[in-house]
């Protein structure tokens, strides 16, 4: 697949300033009110008692958030972090390791924790519930296990998908968080920030074209941030206006709701090869060239999010509003039709 500029996923060019532009203390991160509120309650409370914070799952969509918040717990509550991810830690060995070089008190960031092998997983059980380590001495009839204590840590695991989570390692994580999509607002003030810190002159108006074009995902509004600064470097005197930024996103074939043109063409295949729908996953993925997984994963989220792809049970639909947003006459309603 191509590489897209309005992917969630991080891509190379996300490098330049990220790190810049992640923000350190709660009061910087932008929206999700619950999730701050009841962390910093958590944080608070925890410090008061001297005791270390109770392990944190966050999850939701990709650029969201979730490695930023990690970092921000650890900062908040002043204490050590150690990053690591599912795919990274191959054998138990490898976590037995990690676990026994933490500090009192450390986070442990796992991202992509769905990712870990059972094995791994069995040796995270003991570790979160009773900070101990279990481990096997020799072979055969004459193996003995020993216990081994670990210091007091709180693990924070981060997942674009809970549901692929198992449910014992679920069970084992006292605090959740599921990241929503940004309001437009909040990514006003996001781009504002960023822009800020980048050092890049935009006007309000500027900064809403950009947000409502950034599919709720902060990684998306700063990237497009920055593309835009380009553009409005070398082709309109470098300031961000409205119009502007209408420029350089027409330029860069992001449409008013922030869809490109593969979100456009598979809108146009479900109307035109499938008659609006219903479509079953694999049909749809063999019409349009993709695999049935990037299909849900990469394309469908945001579709859905916005309400121009409908799921029924008898399968994808697309709804009056995508009809209506490529300028296609609509005949009949899909969603409803499928009903029947
Ligand atoms: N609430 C926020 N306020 C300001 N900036 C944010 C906020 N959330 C995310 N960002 C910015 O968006 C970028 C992506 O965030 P982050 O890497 O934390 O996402 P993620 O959820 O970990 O993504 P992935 O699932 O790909 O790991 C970061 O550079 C960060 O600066
Ligand atoms: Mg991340």
């Amino acid at each position: 697949m191509e590489e897209r500029l309005l992917s969630a996923a991080f891509r190379s060019e996300d490098g330049e300033g990220e790190y810049t532009l992640r923000p350190r203390r709660l009061q910087d991160f932008i929206g999700q009110e619950k999730i701050k509120e009841s962390l910093s309650i958590f944080i608070s409370a925890a410090k008061e008692r001297g005791e270390v914070l109770d392990h944190v799952l966050l999850f939701g969509p990709p650029g969201l958030g979730k490695t930023t918040l990690a970092g921000i717990i650890a900062s908040e509550l002043g204490v050590g972090i150690r990053v690591t991810s599912g795919p990274a830690v191959e054998r138990p060995g490898d976590l037995a390791a990690i676990l026994t070089n933490l500090s009192l008190g450390d986070v442990l960031f796992i991202d992509e924790v769905h990712r870990l092998s059972r094995p791994v997983e069995e040796i995270l059980y003991p570790a979160m519930e009773d900070f101990a380590l279990d481990i096997v001495i020799g072979k055969g009839p004459g193996a003995r296990s020993l216990r081994l204590e670990l210091p007091r840590f709180t693990l924070i695991g981060a997942t674009t998908r809970a549901g692929l989570l198992t449910s014992p390692l679920r069970d084992r994580f006292g605090v959740i968080c599921r990241l929503e999509y940004y309001e437009v607002n909040d990514l006003v003030q996001i781009i504002s920030r960023s822009a800020h810190i980048l050092g890049i002159p935009i006007e309000a108006e500027g900064a809403l074209e950009i947000a409502r074009r950034s599919r709720g995902t902060p990684r998306v509004a700063n990237r497009l941030l920055k593309r835009v600064r380009d553009y409005a470097q070398v082709r309109a005197g470098g300031i961000i206006t409205r119009a502007v930024a209408v420029k350089a996103l027409q330029f860069l074939e992001v449409d008013p709701l922030g869809l490109d043109h593969t979100d456009r063409r598979l809108l146009h295949i479900i109307i035109e090869k499938f008659n609006g729908g219903p479509v079953g996953l694999d049909t749809l993925a063999a019409a349009a060239g993709e695999e049935a997984g990037t299909l849900e994963d990469v394309f469908e989220p945001y579709l859905l999010q916005i309400g121009l792809l409908a799921r029924t049970p008898r399968g994808r639909v697309a709804t009056p509003a995508a009809y209506k947003h490529l300028g296609l006459p609509l005949k009949r309603d899909p969603v409803q039709a499928s009903l029947w």
